[in-house]
């Protein structure tokens, strides 16, 4: 399959802290989930591929065009959708005047031209009817596909998303994972959550990373696979467990090494997620 992102090497450090650590992807067209616990370096690789901020060592393509020079970096931009983790909002704004406004620094000049490019993205999110309605007068979810809506605006190949669904209750979240899948069918998205049921709904590959370095990256049946037969249930808690605790109905799930005659369980994603941290040398418990 054609490949839209090449990454090799990837390293930036901030003082005595390694956010990166040679880190080397290969991104493919549909949706990547990129997993990982606080501080992993997930928003760094983000901002590094999204050209916000360049690495100390490591190279990345992005369609081919490669944005270590000022011509390729402009390149890589117009084929670059990004949503941030905290979208710089002017709240006097209304959705249609903000996305209206990341459409000219998207390069779009022709004012007719933009002006429908902007109402089609607003109607593709959902917000046709509220586009007239001033930034801080949506609600936390609305905001966030006002956010969406400016990443697709000008219809990028490579779009990148940090954390969109944090924050939002599970109606907005389910309606936000539709608009990512359907993003995904034409586009290369890269998508970073802390929910691993957004990874196991909505991604055909996942990458997990841990103290800025690649720990996993394949398919979600594999990583789930991952924890096939180290799952359990018990009665009170296991001592050999990585990860354990009490389920609704009383009864221990533990996550590790199982002791004989255990009860298995069927993995799920999140299993092999903290498994894979465990072998990390990641707290399993606090990272979850
Ligand atoms: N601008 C910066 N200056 C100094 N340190 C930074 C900067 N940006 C990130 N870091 C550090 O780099 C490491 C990786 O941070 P990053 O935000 O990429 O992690 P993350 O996986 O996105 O975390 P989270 O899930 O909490 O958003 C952390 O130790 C963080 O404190």
């Amino acid at each position: 399959m054609t490949c839209t992102v090449s990454a090799s090497g990837l390293s930036l450090s901030f003082g005595r802290t390694r956010a990166l650590d040679d880190v080397s992807l290969r991104l493919t067209p549909g949706v990547t989930g990129l997993l990982g616990p606080n501080g992993a370096g997930k928003t760094t690789l983000l901002r590094v591929l999204a050209t916000a901020v360049p690495p100390d060592r490591g190279a990345f393509t992005v369609l081919g065009h490669d944005p270590g020079s000022a011509r390729g970096r402009q390149e890589v931009r117009r084929r670059l959708g990004y949503l941030p983790q905290t979208p710089g909002f002017h709240p006097g704004f209304t959705a249609f005047e903000f996305v209206d406004y990341v459409a000219v620094l998207k390069e779009m000049t022709g004012r007719a031209a933009r002006h429908r490019e902007v109402r089609r993205v607003l109607e593709e999110v959902g917000l046709g009817e509220v586009r007239g309605r001033k930034i801080k007068k949506l609600s936390g979810g609305m905001r966030q596909r006002v956010a969406l809506a400016a990443a697709l605006v000008g219809d990028p190949r490579f779009l990148v998303l940090d954390e969109p669904t944090v924050g939002l209750d599970p109606e907005q979240r389910m309606r936000f994972r539709e608009l990512i899948a359907g993003a995904g069918e034409t586009r290369t998205v890269l998508l970073s959550t802390h929910q691993t049921e957004d990874v196991a709904m909505l991604c055909h590959r996942v990458v997990v990373m841990a103290a800025g370095a690649v720990r996993f990256d394949g398919t979600p049946a594999e990583l789930t696979a991952r924890a096939a037969g180290r799952v359990w249930s018990s009665r009170t808690r296991d001592a050999g467990a990585k990860a354990g605790w009490r389920t609704g109905d009383g009864s221990f799930r533990n996550v590790g090494d199982p002791p004989e005659g255990a009860e298995p369980v069927e993995p799920t994603l999140e299993d092999g997620y903290l498994l894979v941290l465990d072998g990390a040398g990641v707290d399993a418990e606090v990272a979850a």
